[in-house]
């Protein structure tokens, strides 16, 4: 069978692999390959708030589908930070379509310490706050926040991935989800 293609908004690796291996968990009948792409975001380069982060998504994966138009899957994520319900949390949006459908949702959220939100509501981005407070290189490619503050029980890629697979269940199951409901 021939290879499907996911295209992915992005060259960071945690993005790359988590969005080809919840292609290739939920629909495993089909070998996978992905596409990177530098896409913008459109929104700051540390969105804010969840509307901002849910934007970002939703503008890479627009600028995505243009790059790349033969794509069988497309996926954006996008890493923010906000207050939910009082408390300091990164999380991320995910976008993905496969053409015709689209579908929007938000990771579960890490609780952050007051020392990095404090650096973050002063301009700086999780990323490098990260690296400095841990004594990290690029931490953002690796396990990130989420590796480090998990003591390793999950990390950026494992937590993109789950929250990639919970919006291709509309895609798996089309006949429950029918696209005039959405
Ligand atoms: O190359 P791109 O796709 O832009 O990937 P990114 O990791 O740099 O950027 P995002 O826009 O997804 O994330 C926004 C910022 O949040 C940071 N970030 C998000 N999640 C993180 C995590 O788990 N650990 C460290 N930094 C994180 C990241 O450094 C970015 O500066």
């Amino acid at each position: 069978m021939s290879q499907a293609v996911v295209a992915v908004a992005s060259h960071n690796p945690v993005k790359i692999r988590a969005a080809e291996q919840a292609l290739a968990h939920s629909f495993a009948d089909r070998p996978w390959q992905s596409r990177a792409h530098a896409v913008p975001s459109g929104v700051a380069e540390q969105p804010m708030s969840h509307e901002e982060t849910r934007q970002g998504a939703l503008n890479r994966l627009a600028a995505l589908r243009q790059a790349d138009p033969e794509a069988d899957y497309y996926v954006a994520f996008e890493g923010g930070y906000d207050r939910l319900d009082g408390v300091p949390c990164t999380f991320a949006y995910v976008a993905v379509s496969d053409g015709h459908r689209t579908r929007v949702g938000r990771s579960a959220p890490l609780p952050l310490p007051p020392v990095i939100a404090t650096r973050l509501e002063a301009g700086e981005e999780l990323g490098p706050v990260m690296d400095d407070l841990f004594q990290q290189h690029n931490i953002k490619q690796r396990g990130g926040a989420i590796g480090i503050l998990t003591g390793g029980l999950m990390d950026r890629a494992s937590l993109y991935q789950d929250t990639l697979i919970l919006q291709l269940a509309p895609f798996r199951f089309p006949e429950l989800y029918p696209l005039n409901a959405e």
